[in-house]
């Protein structure tokens, strides 16, 4: 069974002669194990498929199954509870509380999801890894772009999401702590089974996935990943 499944996705902004089609009919799906990038012109859709991929905005039409249930039965309280069990964002806005201290946000993640979270030496193994761990005591905006993508990376895989949504995950970083950074995402995918489902406009992060679902005009189809067709 695949983790996740679209059928048939239409998502419409506005309304008659200001709709615009973000996406026209999205069929795509995903397995445990796997590495997805999505790729496409700017404007073509990919940032709305990974909205609703992780229940942030609903379909204007269409089916979204994920882990076998359907996310469009289940009320926002259930979408909400199923989002912190089992997805983990890494978005372009970092998602980090700006009135909050960088150890804090995961103090206050261990408040709403009491369980399954990683352990102290998880976290702190994984801190050094992503080079985070002196950063514990700022703020969000004492940090740089790029110090603030890999404390969201950290926070989202806190959580030990089964699913892991990333919206450009390495746009802020240097070349190095991309690579590092997909590295770091393959194996989760490969070695523990999670999925992941990654937007970039990077083809060096193409050798670090296992599929490509090229997203353009709101139409989706997975090309091949030999084809580094981007933009
Ligand atoms: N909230 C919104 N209201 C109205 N139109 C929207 C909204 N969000 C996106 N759109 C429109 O939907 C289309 C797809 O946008 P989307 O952000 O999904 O593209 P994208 O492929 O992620 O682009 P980029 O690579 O530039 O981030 C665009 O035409 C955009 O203007």
């Amino acid at each position: 069974m695949a983790t996740i499944e679209l059928n048939n996705v239409k998502k419409v902004f506005g309304v008659d002669g200001a709709a615009t089609e973000a996406l026209i009919n999205i069929n795509f799906s995903a397995n445990k194990g796997e590495v997805i990038a999505i790729t496409g012109p700017s404007g073509s859709g990919k940032s709305t498929f990974m909205k609703i991929l992780g229940g942030i905005l609903s379909a204007t039409s269409g089916e979204i199954m994920i882990n076998g249930l359907n996310y469009g039965d289940m009320n926002s309280k259930q979408q909400s509870r199923f989002r912190l069990d089992h997805i983990g964002f890494i978005l372009q806005a970092y998602n980090l509380l700006p009135y909050l201290k960088v150890k804090d946000q995961f103090k206050l993640v261990d408040k709403v999801k009491k369980t399954g979270n990683m352990s102290a030496d998880e976290w702190k193994q994984l801190a050094a890894e992503l080079k985070v761990t002196n950063l514990m005591n700022k703020y969000p905006d004492e940090l740089s772009g790029g110090q603030q993508q890999r404390v969201a990376i950290l926070r989202a895989l806190y959580t030990n999401p089964d699913i892991i949504l990333a919206d450009e995950p390495t746009a802020a970083l240097d070349g190095q702590m991309a690579i590092k950074s997909m590295e770091l995402l393959q194996e989760l995918a490969h070695k523990q089974n999670k999925t992941v489902i990654v937007i970039t406009h990077d083809a060096r992060l193409l050798n670090y996935v296992d599929k490509n679902y090229r997203i353009v005009d709101g139409q989706g189809e997975f090309i091949d990943t030999d084809d580094d067709v981007l933009v």
